[in-house]
């Protein structure tokens, strides 16, 4: 199998290079994926309008793309985005939010999965259903432990030649040839809204960095959100302090602390 990289080394060119990443997220992440996005030491532009989307990827480290939110003129916005980026030979992320809840959603990821993402991120119920099996959510929010979506991760990871990141209790991270599985994290996570959404806008500013290398991009990306979601809980008494000591945390995480506490297993 392909070499994963230590996290840390990737957090701490991630901080030097403090690589500008253009996120078409949701109206619900925007704001918070912004401050994971500094917190982490990136640099987030929000950018989606259609006239400016796909020049703005043309020079942007990488673009991430996310239909929580989206309509017509947001689709539009990303369509061109995805075009400047693969112009340009700039990597994407994909998150697709609930995308087998309505025909609209579905019709939108479809085409997105054929404009070739780097990687594709998203919890258990989306990468299952996204792989062509059956899940019980109706929404944002997963109904199926992440062990059941690993044969489907590895599918859509070959069928579309990228890699695909699966986030919940555990996450599991495969390029279709190597898997890693990560621990850590904490169940107070899901309980603030676009933890997930900021995820994917975090393995754009790792991606980044390693455009030759999305695997161990993505679970750097996963490991630093791993341990600062562990670190973060021991001091919270509920979501809301949870939410902005996790900020906090994620900034104050040196590259020792996270190849000391992240708990990466290779398959
Ligand atoms: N029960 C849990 N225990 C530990 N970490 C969790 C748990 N649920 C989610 N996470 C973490 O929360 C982050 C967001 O993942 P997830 O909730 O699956 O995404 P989404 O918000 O898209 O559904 C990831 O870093 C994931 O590892
Ligand atoms: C609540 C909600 N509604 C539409 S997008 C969104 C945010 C979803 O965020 P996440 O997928 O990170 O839980
Ligand atoms: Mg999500």
């Amino acid at each position: 199998m392909n070499e994963i990289q230590f996290p840390g080394n990737l957090l701490r060119e991630m901080r030097e290079a403090a690589p500008l990443v253009q996120c078409i997220t949701n109206y619900v992440a925007m704001n918070i994926a912004a401050n994971v996005l500094l917190a982490a030491g990136a640099s987030p532009a929000m950018v989606h309008a259609e006239e400016e989307a796909g020049e703005f990827a043309g020079f942007a480290g990488a673009l991430t793309v996310n239909i929580g939110t989206a309509s017509p003129q947001w689709i539009a916005g990303m369509k061109a985005a995805v075009g400047g980026a693969t112009a340009a030979r700039r990597p994407w992320v994909l998150d697709p939010v609930a995308h087998f809840a309505t025909a609209y959603r579905r019709r939108a990821t479809a085409e997105l999965l054929a404009l070739a993402p780097t990687v594709i991120r998203g919890n258990a119920s989306e990468i299952i259903s996204l792989a062509g099996g059956t899940s019980s959510a109706k929404g944002v929010d997963s109904r199926d432990p992440v062990e059941l979506a690993e044969k489907a991760a590895n599918e859509l990871a070959e069928r579309q030649a990228c890699v695909v990141a699966v986030t919940g209790a555990t996450d599991f991270v495969t390029d279709g040839r190597s898997a890693v599985r990560l621990s850590g994290g904490s169940a107070l996570m899901p309980k603030v809204t676009a933890l997930g959404c900021s995820l994917t806008c975090l393995v754009g500013a790792y991606v980044a960095i390693r455009p030759e290398d999305p695997l161990s991009a993505t679970v750097a990306a996963l490991a630093h959100f791993a341990v600062a979601g562990e670190r973060a809980a021991a001091g919270s008494d509920g979501p809301g302090s949870f939410g902005w000591r996790f900020v906090d945390t994620l900034a104050a995480l040196t590259p020792e602390a996270l190849d000391g506490e992240a708990r990466i297993e290779r398959l």
